[in-house]
């Protein structure tokens, strides 16, 4: 059974997925789907450019593989500026962000990924700098210490979070701009996974394309990584061309069904349904049934298949929906209806 930190559909980045930055794309226009997120990106864009001034700070939030980093380096390419790079665990002490700070030119961005998990301490270093585009130094120990401000050139920060409830409101409140990102439709899926055929140089008919879509849960990154392994094997299988058969056969041997789950999937589903008769059951307890970590599961396995509406989550605890009954093919107990209530 798949580990659930070796799923093949994991949205969370892989090793294997560090080729994907070829398939990256560079430029608003290349973006594809996002419709809202790129609209108010353009007018941001479009504004700064017009005032000559560099962008107002952006925060971007959702579940991961959906497109936060891409955005951030879209952004700085659009704008024609540098990009740093950091994340909240990497910035350990309020020094390690001065440095950062203290190297920043006019207009650069700065790309904070996972935000939400900087130390307070830390946070009270950006605030001004985010708000003043000023450092507050501490100069010396004891009685005669003192404090300067260093006055930093105009700079953007970019945050990525997929928790944006452990945002601090004092420093959300510092974004100018704050976008979701969400799954993707099948037609964005579609053309994301055409558009990477192309630059991977694999041959795949229309309905090739939908079958891997359709089995990707509505997120790029695990789009782009089934369809290399179902490029692997088409070339070893099927003349390298790619057909919904061909593609079919690939992710069915990778144990990925026709909605996109896995076995860890399954075994979730398969325990409310029953082993607890549909539910509700509670979370603890699923956990324990499949021998997973409560967390993995309600982080993990369940966004999407609450997405999926698979999963309705009560105070009694976790039911299972129709909608899962029959993906699954078992006949929904009628007697059940009043749970749903
Ligand atoms: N709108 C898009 N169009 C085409 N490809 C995309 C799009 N969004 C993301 N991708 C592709 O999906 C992959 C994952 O995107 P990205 O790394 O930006 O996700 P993320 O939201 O930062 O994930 P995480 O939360 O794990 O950091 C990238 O390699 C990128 O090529
Ligand atoms: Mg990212």
């Amino acid at each position: 059974m798949a580990e659930t930190s070796e799923r093949i559909i994991q949205p969370e980045q892989r090793p294997d997925d560090r080729n994907d930055l070829a398939l990256r794309p560079r430029s608003l226009d290349e973006l594809i789907g996002q419709t809202q997120v790129k609209e108010n990106l353009q007018i941001l864009i479009a504004a700064a450019h017009r005032r000559t001034e560099p962008l107002d700070h952006v925060l971007f939030y959702g579940p991961p593989g959906l497109g936060k980093t891409t955005l951030a380096h879209v952004l700085a390419n659009e704008m024609n500026v540098n990009i740093k790079i950091t994340a909240g665990p990497a910035v350990e002490r309020a020094g390690d962000l001065a440095a950062i700070l203290t190297n920043l030119h006019a207009g650069d961005i700065l790309f904070i990924d996972e935000i939400h998990r900087l130390g307070r301490a830390i946070e009270e270093v950006l605030y001004p700098a985010m708000e003043d585009y000023a450092l507050d130094i501490i100069i010396g120990k004891g009685p005669s210490a003192r404090s300067i401000r260093l006055k930093l050139p105009r700079f953007t920060v970019i945050g990525a979070t997929t928790r944006l409830a452990l945002v601090s409101s004092p420093l959300r409140a510092r974004f100018g701009a704050v976008y979701r990102l969400d799954y993707y439709d099948q037609p964005a899926m579609c053309e994301i996974i055409l558009r990477a055929a192309k630059k991977l140089n694999v041959t795949v008919d229309d309905d090739g394309v939908e079958e891997v879509a359709r089995r990707a849960r509505g997120t790029p990154r695990v789009a782009l990584r089934l369809l290399r392994r179902v490029r692997d094997f088409a070339q070893v299988r099927a003349d390298g061309h790619i057909t919904r058969s061909v593609a079919g056969e690939a992710l069915n041997l990778m144990n990925v069904d026709l909605l996109g789950l896995d076995d860890v999937d399954r075994r979730v589903m398969m325990t409310i349904i029953e082993k607890y008769n549909g539910g509700p059951v509670g979370l603890n307890t699923i956990a324990a049934s499949i021998s997973e970590e409560p967390d993995t599961i309600m982080d993990v396995v369940e966004p999407y298949l609450l997405q999926l509406g698979f999963i309705d989550r009560t105070p009694q605890g976790r039911i299972a929906t129709r909608a899962a009954y029959e993906h699954f093919g078992i006949l929904f107990p009628e007697t059940n209806q009043p749970r749903l209530i």
